[in-house]
């Protein structure tokens, strides 16, 4: 999934900013919340925020309809994140640790503003590209030249700006042969190839990474993790979900350990990686 947005954006109103571009964000800056201009602006801000999912106890209409007239529930929810707090500043590199459920890409996709919470504020300044799940946001009847412009587009470049670095992006993707393939017959690695060649050949504050680059084969993993240091040195701040500790805490300086959707630690990423080994 690549997503985007521009200036502060509020989670609530992100989704909006999936079709919008720069000029908008004048008018946002006006109603979206801000923090003061002398104060060191954070590129993320999480307040409090707090997801809950419903989950359904029934497979059918008809298991609904006899739960229902034998007063049973149907539903019941589940809170994935509660009360989750934390301020990224630019140019940080933030690891999201944490064992199986413990809320890792339910919270990347409260930053992306994929999901909303549903308490607290989820803030975001600058444009964010997230690469969250693997094929999510090309449109599976369109080929992969045309899937680029989309999603470069849906990112904020022009028609010119994509035009200048096609050539780029399909090169780094090292699938030029498949370009004018319809992206429903790639394989998962060919959408991340795609996807996030896309992603690092845009002009972004913020990019977020879930466990995708997994998918890739070992080289082109070396190749992503090499940009995305690249990336990282020249001042972008990243945010990135991984089970593999070694690779996270020689990438990112700071980890924030999350167990049952409550952030436990939020220190250096050697100490949130030794406390998750324990
Ligand atoms: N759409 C959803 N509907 C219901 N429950 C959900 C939904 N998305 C996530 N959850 C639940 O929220 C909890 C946190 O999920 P999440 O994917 O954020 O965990 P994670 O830390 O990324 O896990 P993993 O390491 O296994 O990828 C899990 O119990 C999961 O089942």
């Amino acid at each position: 999934m690549i997503c985007f947005s521009t200036d502060w954006s509020h989670s609530a109103s992100r989704s909006r900013f999936l079709l919008s571009a720069n000029s908008y964000s004048d008018v946002w800056r006006a109603v979206l919340p801000r923090i003061s201009d002398t104060a060191v602006k954070p590129r993320i801000i999480v307040e409090n925020a707090r997801k809950t999912f419903k989950l359904r106890h029934t497979h059918s209409l008809k298991e609904t309809f006899i739960a229902l007239i034998r007063k049973k529930t149907t539903t019941s929810t589940f809170d994935a994140l509660h009360d989750v707090t934390l301020s990224i500043s630019p140019g940080e590199s933030v690891a999201l640790l944490g064992l199986n459920g413990s809320g890792k890409s339910t919270l990347l996709k409260l930053i992306s503003g994929v999901l909303q919470p549903d308490g607290g504020k989820v803030l975001t300044r600058g444009r964010v590209a997230g690469l969250i799940e693997v094929g999510a946001g090309f449109h599976p009847d369109l080929s992969g030249r045309e899937n680029v412009y989309l999603n470069a587009a849906i990112l904020g470049m022009g028609k010119d700006e994509i035009d200048a670095r096609f050539d780029d992006i399909v090169e780094f993707s090292e699938i030029s042969e498949f370009i004018d393939t319809e992206v429903k017959h790639y394989s998962s690695g060919m959408f991340l190839r795609l996807a996030f060649s896309v992603a690092i050949h845009t002009e972004v504050d913020i990019l977020l990474v879930d466990e995708v680059l997994s998918v890739g084969d070992e080289p082109f993993q070396r190749k992503c993790l090499a940009r995305i240091r690249e990336l990282h040195d020249q001042g972008k701040t990243l945010v990135v979900v991984s089970h593999d500790l070694n690779m996270v805490s020689d990438l990112c300086e700071r980890g924030v350990l999350l167990n049952k959707g409550r952030v436990v630690f939020d220190g250096d990423s050697h100490s949130a990686v030794e406390l998750m080994r324990r």
